[in-house]
């Protein structure tokens, strides 16, 4: 039996977005949106499996793909079933980026067929935002969001993997952030993004200007990932049993703990300190707090939390 299980239904139309009808992934009774470019399953009990699945393309993004995944991961965040999410690619590689086709095919000659300089700037911001708003989906998802990536991470690729909370990769990954090589500066999160997550703004300023290959090894040892797996079956089972140790947790702690460190990287230290106080003076009058605690006084590891 394959480790993941596919549901798929009818699509329909939903304004730009082509969703199917709603459906309930196994065991989950809230309902998830199936998409067009997602494969969305629950391989245990409070994870959620979201896959890129357009593999025919190397997962290329277009307008619909960044649509999806903002529409996918907001609807997690609110969740009450969903407490930890798995991010993969269906196919060969994980993504190969920006749908280039796309750019050249649509929206360059869209905008081309306007003349004047302010009304073309106000479709390029459009996408822009759209895109950087689907980025940031998985930064601001309150569940932890695990990204497992093998073979090719390009571009809009390394976008999303910085806004993701925690990286796996197999030994054949490598990341590239592509776009000086396309004419562009980043800008949807990498150039925001890379240098906190890596810890390097020398090393992240090589990949962006180079736009050089980082190999799994290298992505190991400069922390942009935590391992590095044979392939991508190990990578996965890693990656959905890191999932549901994590959503065996208090979900109160864990998207506490969440938002703390969300806050906390774009804040000064006193500031963070203000803002975990203000969250756990109601937090920690939660119910969690009592149940983990004697939990772990009467070394039970199996407290049941209600959901969140
Ligand atoms: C507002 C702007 C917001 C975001 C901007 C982001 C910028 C970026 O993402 S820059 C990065 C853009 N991506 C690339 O430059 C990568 C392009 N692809 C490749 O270099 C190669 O495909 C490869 C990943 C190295 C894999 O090569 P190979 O194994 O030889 O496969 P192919 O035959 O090339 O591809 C198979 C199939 O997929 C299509 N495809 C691959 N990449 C893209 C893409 N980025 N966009 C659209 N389509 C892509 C390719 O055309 C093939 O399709 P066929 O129909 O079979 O021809």
């Amino acid at each position: 039996m394959p480790l993941f299980s596919r549901i798929s239904l009818k699509p329909i139309s939903i304004g730009l977005l082509r969703l199917r009808s709603p459906q309930t992934c196994p065991k989950m009774s809230t309902n998830v949106p199936n998409f067009e470019y997602l494969a969305v399953t629950n391989p245990k009990e409070y994870v959620v499996h979201v896959e890129l699945n357009r593999p025919d393309k190397l997962n290329a993004l277009n307008a619909s793909f960044f649509e999806e995944i903002q529409h996918c991961f907001e609807s997690l965040s609110d969740n009450e079933n969903c407490r930890t999410i798995v991010l993969s690619g269906a196919g060969r590689v994980f993504t190969a980026g920006l749908d280039l086709k796309g750019l050249t095919e649509t929206l360059i000659p869209e905008v081309s067929q306007i003349e004047d300089v302010a009304r073309k700037a106000k479709i390029f911001m459009k996408y822009i935002k759209l895109y950087q708003q689907s980025v940031s989906s998985l930064d601001l998802c309150t569940k932890p969001v695990i990204v497992a990536v093998h073979n090719a991470c390009i571009g809009a690729g390394v976008d999303y993997i910085t806004a993701a909370d925690i990286r796996y990769c197999t030994k054949d990954a490598y990341f590239q952030v592509k776009e000086v090589d396309i004419g562009m500066a980043a800008d949807i999160g990498t150039l925001q993004r890379l240098p906190k997550v890596i810890g390097s703004d020398s090393l992240a300023r090589e990949l962006c200007y180079t736009c050089r290959k980082l190999p799994a090894s290298e992505a190991l040892s400069s922390g942009l990932v935590s391992n590095v797996y044979e392939n991508k079956e190990e990578m996965l089972q890693s990656a959905v049993q890191l999932a549901e140790e994590i959503a065996k947790k208090s979900p109160v702690a864990v998207q506490t703990t969440k938002a703390s460190l969300r806050y906390s990287r774009d804040h000064s230290v006193q500031q963070g300190l203000d803002h975990i106080a203000i969250l756990n003076q109601g937090y920690l009058q939660s119910e969690d707090l009592v149940n983990a605690t004697v939990g772990q006084l009467t070394k039970n590891p199996d407290i049941v939390f209600s959901k969140l």
